[in-house]
């Protein structure tokens, strides 16, 4: 299974398939290019944190139709860096899939504690890191993969729909950092309601994943010949206009949305699919 997306849509793909079996081992997109051209850079994931591959490991190849759903190995790092450096006492995710990204975030606050940077685990075995997910089957594998990383005391799956699940959240929850990487189609919504419901605590952060959607939200969101749907990981060759039902469609109006809220600021990192960040003025 190849996918060619980096020169074609000029990303720093990073996306590598994984093919080995073995944690950590990766391939690269296209090895004759990578030969010709070494990545003349550091390993983009610390080895020490290799260990979390197993979970991309695993979902290529248990569910390789869906495998492009994960963030990729740079992004995880990022968000294992975004824990390290913020120390978020309270960590929520919208859209867990497998569980590679609670991973990460569940890895940089483990680092947290150990070096006393958070507070201990509470006693009545309330979790730090709570994740939303939809689809009952993947809540199975989450659990088994937090499991099996030993870090099951940290992170705790909710299955339902993310917008009932925010409805639900007991009044004065908060969170430090809030991961969105659910349905694109509910990224506007989620957004309105931590605002709305004060769901991130002062000085938070909210990350949102895909607001580059590979290269399809920018201007006008031009013709392609290949238009995305993240909900289905479709790959419609035949589409010569984006439908205003797609994936694209929606995060361009999340990001236009987002910029022109004078309630927040936020920067896109251009990580993969690109990474925003969105804090409230203080
Ligand atoms: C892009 S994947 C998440 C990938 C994950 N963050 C990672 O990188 O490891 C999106 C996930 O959101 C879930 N999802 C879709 N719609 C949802 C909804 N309305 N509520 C909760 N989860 C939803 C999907 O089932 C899917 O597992």
């Amino acid at each position: 299974m190849r996918h060619d997306v980096s020169t074609r849509d000029g990303y720093c793909w990073d996306h590598s398939t994984p093919n080995s079996g073995a944690p950590g081992a990766v391939t690269s997109v296209n090895p004759t290019e990578s030969d010709k051209y070494p990545f003349p850079f550091p390993n983009a994931v610390d080895p020490s944190l290799a260990h979390i591959d197993a979970i991309r490991v695993r979902a290529f190849k248990e569910q390789p139709d869906l495998f492009l759903m994960l963030i990729s190995p740079t992004q995880g790092q990022a968000l294992y860096w975004f824990v390290t450096l913020f120390k978020p006492r309270a960590i929520l995710e919208i859209g867990s899939f497998v569980g590679y990204s609670l991973a990460w975030l569940a890895e940089g606050y483990k680092r947290n504690l150990a070096q006393g940077m958070v507070p201990p685990l509470a006693a009545d075995g309330q979790h730090p890191i709570t994740s939303f997910e939809l689809d009952p089957m993947f809540v199975d594998i989450i659990n088994d993969n937090m499991q099996r990383g030993k870090l099951d005391r940290l992170a705790k799956v909710y299955q339902g729909p993310a917008q009932a699940s925010l409805e639900n959240l007991a009044p004065g929850t908060q969170y430090d950092l809030i991961f969105i990487d659910a349905d694109k189609s509910g990224y506007i919504s989620y957004y309105e309601t931590i605002l709305r419901r004060k769901l991130l605590a002062p000085g938070g952060l909210i990350l949102c994943d895909n607001t580059l959607m590979f290269n399809q939200v920018h201007g006008q969101y031009p013709p392609v010949k290949r238009a995305w749907d993240s909900d289905t990981l479709l790959v419609d060759g035949s589409q010569d206009q984006i439908s205003p039902d797609c994936s694209p469609h929606h995060i361009y109006q999340f990001n236009k949305h987002v910029a022109n809220d004078p309630r927040t600021e936020q920067l896109l990192l251009p990580i993969f699919d690109g990474l925003t960040i969105i804090r409230v003025k203080e």
